[in-house]
């Protein structure tokens, strides 16, 4: 598959304004803060503008948001690249908000997991395994936010293995509620603030990690793919900014330790972002940092959503929020696929148990089939404690035992593993069980399933899977209905790969011709139906997907060069207030000149 992530890309950096609060609107405050594009954010009492990969003002909907910036990024790690989601910003700002949204409006966390859901019941040829833990920060130690007991957790940190937090409690998910349930659960045991700006902020930095493998469905396949989505939303960035040394020491011991992190993280970006730096980069000095490293250094995409208000008493902060993300704007990345050995995969180990565990029962129904049945006349006999059949059969009930506790470990395990049908199922169970949350949240995969389908030509990733599930499809095709050619005399035996793909399902074909001409002969007629599929399958794409592109191409195109009119139009707006000025500047003096010449004739 072709690598499309070897090439050098810079942190993703959004900026989000919220909207104005009740208590805003009742004093004084007034309105700082425009967007001027849809990547450019205003202030409105002056001529500064600051550019970004997306400004959202605050009407945005967190699903736009997501379908704008996200999606791929799940995308992505569907197919075993970290991708890394930071909302930054300072108390109140939306942090959480833009994370966990509401009922009517779902936040980037939830939409990933249904989006992650949905690409499991769209790639057909795969099965996986999601695993999520849920850690805070708080006052510079790691707490379980999924086991109240879990304090003070270490970093691990090893050349294989990376960055790890030890002991971190880690739940093997099968579905949409599970997760839910995760986060309310992590959600029960946070650190809060409960600040006057905002009763229920955070004061930890929260991170929820979902680690997603998968395999092809082909049982010989060892081919698999590991990769990490952390979703972190940060505390308020406060003071972690402009006039540190003065924030700091007015605040207290907990405020000073969620800064440290957030300052080191200033530091680090900063340091990252200048190309010519040669200063050692702090990552050690904070948990976070520490947890952030490899992220940073190119592990992982890393997609920055930094939250404003728009409010004149926040001006200061939200300047130092939209500094701090126009140096992250700086960093560039080179992003690689995970790169792990065989070892490393819970999967690939949960297949290895199914098969051992399958061939223990196998032999132990082998072993109970064998032992003969003890009929009426014989449990009546008085020899019976004597007679071998009964010895024999005190055994089976030991046999039956085990065979019982193999049949509940198979199914445990293979519980663990996800693929589309047992989601179809799944989805039923939760639209049964139904609850507001859930049925929204399959609207959701649904909706994301369409639109996965839409995107499969424009998205490279999305390309191959579909790419992939169309060859794997045909081949199969292709073997119900190959003839098998019966062998006669000089029978030659021909194992024909099934064209680039025989690698991928680990499957072979086996063909039996009877002589070499015949095999040409078989595999000329092979190409041609490939030929003919081909020509079939361009048509319909055609027909079918492209014009829904193009109309959805043409709007991107439209929408983007209506924002780059507008910067343009601001920016035109900016030149010709500082041409005025210019010119009433040189006005200034040409009249400051005449007086001087004039004083000089005087004299
Ligand atoms: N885009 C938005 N649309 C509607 N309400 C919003 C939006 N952003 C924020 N809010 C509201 O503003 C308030 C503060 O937002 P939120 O709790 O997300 O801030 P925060 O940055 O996470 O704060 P803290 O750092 O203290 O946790 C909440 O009541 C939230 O519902």
């Amino acid at each position: 598959m072709e690598n499309i992530n070897q090439k050098e890309e810079s942190i993703t950096v959004a900026v989000r304004i919220r909207p104005i609060s009740q208590l805003e609107l009742s004093s004084d405050s007034t309105i700082s803060w425009d967007v001027a594009g849809p990547t450019t954010i205003k202030e409105s009492n002056g001529n500064r503008l600051y550019i970004f990969d997306k400004v959202y003002d605050e009407t945005t909907s967190n699903n736009l948001i997501f379908e704008d910036l996200c999606e791929i990024m799940i995308w992505r790690a569907m197919e075993g690249y970290n991708n890394c989601l930071l909302c930054y910003g300072e108390t109140g700002s939306g942090k959480t908000f833009t994370m966990q949204g509401n009922r009517k409006d779902p936040g980037l966390a939830f939409l990933s997991i249904d989006t992650i859901f949905a690409y499991m019941q769209y790639a057909t040829t795969k099965e996986f395994i999601i695993r999520c833990s849920y850690v805070e920060i708080y006052n510079e130690s790691i707490n379980d936010l999924l086991n109240p007991k879990g304090l003070n957790l270490q970093i691990k940190e090893d050349k294989k293995n990376g960055i790890k937090i030890a002991n971190a409690t880690e739940e093997v998910c099968h579905s949409v509620a599970q997760i839910h349930s995760l986060l309310a659960l992590g959600e029960a045991h946070k650190q809060f603030s409960g600040t006057k700006i905002n009763p229920n902020g955070s004061s930890s930095h929260c991170i929820f990690s979902i680690i997603i493998e998968s395999k092809l469905r082909s049982s010989e396949s060892e081919i698999f793919a590991i990769s990490t989505l952390n979703l972190i939303d940060l505390a308020g960035s406060e003071g972690s900014g402009m006039n540190i040394q003065s924030t700091l020491a007015s605040k207290n011991r907990e405020m000073k330790h969620i800064n440290k992190s957030l300052i080191t993280l200033g530091t680090v970006i900063m340091r990252l972002s200048d190309k010519a730096n040669t200063v050692h980069i702090p990552f050690r000095d904070s948990k976070l940092t520490r947890l952030l490293k490899s992220s940073l250094e190119g592990s992982a995409k890393i997609l920055l959503i930094c939250n404003i208000s728009p409010c004149s008493q926040n001006y200061d902060e939200s300047l130092s929020t939209l500094k701090f993300a126009q140096r992250a704007k700086k960093i560039s990345q080179v992003l690689s696929k995970n790169n792990f050995a065989e070892g490393d995969s819970l999967i690939l180990e949960i297949y290895k148990d199914i098969r051992e565990l399958s061939l223990k029962l196998c032999e132990i129904e082998t072993k109970i089939s064998l032992i003969p049945i003890i009929n009426d006349a014989e449990e009546e006999s008085p020899l019976r404690e004597h007679s071998p059949v009964r010895k024999e059969h005190s055994g089976v009930e030991s046999l039956i035992k085990e065979k019982l506790q193999l049949q509940n470990s198979l199914e445990r395990l293979s519980s663990m593993i996800i693929n589309s049908e047992k989601l179809a199922v799944n989805n039923k169970d939760e639209i049964n069980d139904i609850n507001e949350f859930a049925e929204i949240s399959i609207k959701n995969q649904e909706r994301r399933r369409t639109r996965l389908s839409i995107m499969k030509d424009s998205s490279p990733i999305i390309k191959e899977e579909s790419k992939f599930q169309e060859k794997v499809a045909r081949s199969r095709q292709r073997h119900e209905n190959s003839i098998v050619i019966k062998s006669r005399k000089n029978t030659l035996e021909a194992d024909i790969k099934v064209p680039d793909i025989s690698f991928e399902v680990g499957r072979k074909e086996t063909y039996l011709l009877d002589s070499v001409d015949e095999f040409l002969e078989f595999q000329e007629a092979q190409r041609a139906k490939e030929l003919n599929n081909k020509g079939q399958e361009n048509i319909e794409d055609l027909n079918k997907s492209s014009l829904v592109l193009i109309v959805d191409e043409q709007d991107i195109l439209i929408s983007d060069m209506e924002g780059m009119l507008k910067e343009k139009d601001n920016q035109i707006s900016v030149l010709k207030d500082e041409l005025e000025l210019c010119r009433s500047n040189m006005a200034r003096m040409q009249q400051q000149i005449k007086v001087l010449k004039e004083q000089r004739k005087a004299i």
